[in-house]
């Protein structure tokens, strides 16, 4: 590795190294399957945000619900991360994305540190002795790291994709007619509830169960998740992920999502990008340095997958 290589492939390649190199798979959430919806909005953004889904008619999306590992084959009967990654169909014929994880805050507050963190996550698949002697060193030098891998380390394995939260993560600023700024946090809740598999449910659910779960849940009726969005104080922070807001502060619910059923094509559907950047007018990126390094990765992962490589 030189000099020269950029972080955002330093960071995809440290992922390679983690969890293998996979062709035709994305770097991270490698295993997905891809489902229709509607997005219907309740009309309460529309003080906040001009945003064409977000507070105007019915739009349809894509949904792509995913195991959190770059490895395709990794189990679904263990706790880990899970994404619903939501790609909103806009009336003028663009698209914006909307991409969660069943995680309350995330893991790093910048990108140096996200590189950090793979590396010593890598190092201690290297070392090969089973301990985390170089996660715990990561975690000893970047306390605020340590929150969300409490949050991680209590973690069930989801009955399905649909009992399942998901978090956007970052801030981000809706911009109202006005002009008037109002920093966010999005979350979905399922309707379902939450729902997590008790010991016996795990010992008899095979390795590899949530999408089919999932197909099989939707012959009974649509899946249904709620959009609620916090509203930021002026003093919450928004250029870091790892601090949650307080508890208080108001929300707003957005819209419902009903996902309906497959896509008639997932090859199509499974070589689309997803991207925290691909926002629209009414919202914008705030100070997170995050999602402008997922931007970069994801580049270069869907330019390695698309590739065959
Ligand atoms: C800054 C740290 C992060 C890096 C470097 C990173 C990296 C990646 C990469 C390389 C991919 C594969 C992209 C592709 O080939 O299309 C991916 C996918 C994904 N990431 Fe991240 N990620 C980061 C943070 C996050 C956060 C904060 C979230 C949740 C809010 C998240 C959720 C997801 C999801 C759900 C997918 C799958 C998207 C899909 O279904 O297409 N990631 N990530």
């Amino acid at each position: 590795m030189t000099a020269e290589t950029s972080l955002p492939v330093q960071v995809v390649d440290t992922m390679e190294h983690l969890d293998g190199r996979h062709a035709g798979y994305r770097r991270a959430h490698a295993r997905g399957a891809c489902f229709t919806a509607t997005f219907t909005p309740t009309g309460d953004a529309a003080k906040y945000t001009t945003a064409a889904h977000l507070s105007g008619e019915p739009v349809s999306a894509t949904v792509r619900f995913s195991n959190g590992s770059g490895n395709p084959a990794m189990p679904d009967n263990q706790p880990g991360g899970r994404g619903m990654a939501v790609k909103f169909q806009l009336p003028d014929g663009t698209a914006t994305d909307l991409i969660g994880v069943n995680l309350p805050r995330f893991l790093v507050a910048t990108p140096e540190q996200f590189l950090d963190l793979v590396r010593a996550l890598a190092a201690d698949k290297d070392a090969g002795k089973g301990d985390q002697a170089h996660l715990q060193a990561f975690l000893a030098q970047n306390p605020g790291s340590v929150p969300a891998f409490q949050a991680l380390g209590a973690m069930g394995v989801p009955a399905s994709f649909g009992t399942t939260g998901y978090q956007a993560l970052h801030a981000f600023i809706w911009v109202n007619a006005d002009g008037d700024r109002q920093a966010v946090r999005y979350r979905w809740a399922p309707d379902l509830g939450e729902q997590n598999l008790d010991a016996d449910q795990i010992a008899d659910q095979e390795e590899q169960f949530l999408i089919g779960e999932f197909v099989e849940r939707l012959k009974g009726g649509p899946v249904t998740f709620t959009l609620h969005v916090t509203l930021a104080d002026p003093s919450d922070p928004t250029d870091d992920a790892t601090r949650v807001w307080p508890a208080d502060r108001p929300e707003i619910v957005v819209g419902q999502l009903a996902i309906t059923g497959e896509v008639d094509d997932q090859d199509h559907w499974a070589a689309q990008i997803f991207d925290p950047t691909n926002v629209t007018p009414g919202v914008e990126l705030s100070d997170d340095p995050l999602p402008r390094l997922r931007n970069a990765a994801y580049s270069v992962s869907y330019d390695r997958r698309s590739h065959g490589r």
